[in-house]
């Protein structure tokens, strides 16, 4: 990473959006990432690093671009502009497929799992490519695998439950199932502690060190701060599309530039 800040601190604001980084500087690398909609510049020359096994908090107030940014890295859209580099590798615009195949996972905040399903099920299409193979029932190595990940997630004694009946902790544990059924090692989390208790937080908090603990990086993304501080080793915190700061969670908390950024109603 080259940087013409003369700032030694670990949370950076002043300069943050003038940084340059190359293809070596982080297992997920976006330098300069631009995405356009119309006259609308949704995210604006956004350049981070997310290094091999940490847990990354991807933070800012409704609207500044998070959803759009992860949709550029994962292939939902081709950035406007601006590299993506995945393992040293110039990813820019593959599609999703291509990025599960590398190794690249994400959950959605909305779950969208097949309601006429089992658990198991749901987690085993994510497993099985072909889908039309595994409708014709779940056998051998494809029910062990599924059932070995529900336990993973928690889920071990529900697996012939519908998604219907699990709570929404559940659907997020089935989401979280279904994104590990690709092997991933980057797992994108989008607004995981949306709509849990606290103690769910930690429970799922719990869950999430532990694939970290399994190798996987993880990028968590939310618009506050609840339920991460204790979770992420550092965040990167954008407004209106680019980066204000960066650095260890209880740094940012003090940033100046954040704490303006949250004034308008969202708590950080
Ligand atoms: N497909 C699209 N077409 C046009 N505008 C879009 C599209 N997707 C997002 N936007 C706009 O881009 C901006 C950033 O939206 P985005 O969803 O990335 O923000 P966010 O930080 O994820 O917000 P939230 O926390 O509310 O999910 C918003 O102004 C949004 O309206």
């Amino acid at each position: 990473m080259s940087t013409d800040s003369s700032t030694t601190d670990d949370a950076t604001t002043t300069d943050a959006a003038t940084e340059s980084y190359g293809p070596d500087d982080g297992v997920l690398v976006l330098d300069g990432l631009t995405k356009r909609f119309g006259g609308l510049t949704a995210v604006d020359d956004l350049s981070f690093a997310v290094e091999d096994g940490e847990i990354l908090g991807f933070i800012g107030p409704n609207g500044a671009g998070k959803s759009t940014t992860f949709n550029c890295v994962t292939g939902t859209y081709p950035p406007t502009e601006g590299t993506v580099w995945y393992r040293g590798e110039d990813v820019t615009g593959e599609p999703a497929h291509e990025m599960v195949k590398r190794g690249m996972a994400r959950t959605f905040q909305s779950f969208r799992p097949l309601e006429d399903r089992s658990i198991v099920r749901n987690v085993a299409l994510a497993l099985v490519p072909d889908k039309i193979a595994s409708l014709s029932g779940l056998r051998g190595e494809t029910r062990r695998r599924a059932t070995e990940i529900c336990e993973r997630v928690g889920l071990g004694d529900r697996l012939t439950q519908l998604p219907d009946e699990l709570p929404h902790a559940g659907l997020l544990r089935l989401e979280l199932g279904r994104a590990l059924a690709t092997d991933p090692d980057l797992l994108l989390v989008d607004e995981p502690f949306a709509g849990l208790s606290n103690q769910e937080v930690a429970e799922i908090s719990d869950l999430l060190e532990s694939l970290r603990d399994d190798g996987i990086t993880l990028v968590v993304v939310d618009h506050n701060m609840r339920g991460l501080l204790s979770l992420i080793d550092r965040a990167v915190v954008i407004q209106f599309g680019s980066k204000i700061a960066e650095g260890r969670p209880e740094e940012i908390k003090r940033d100046p530039a954040v704490q303006e950024a949250y004034l308008g109603g969202d708590t950080l």
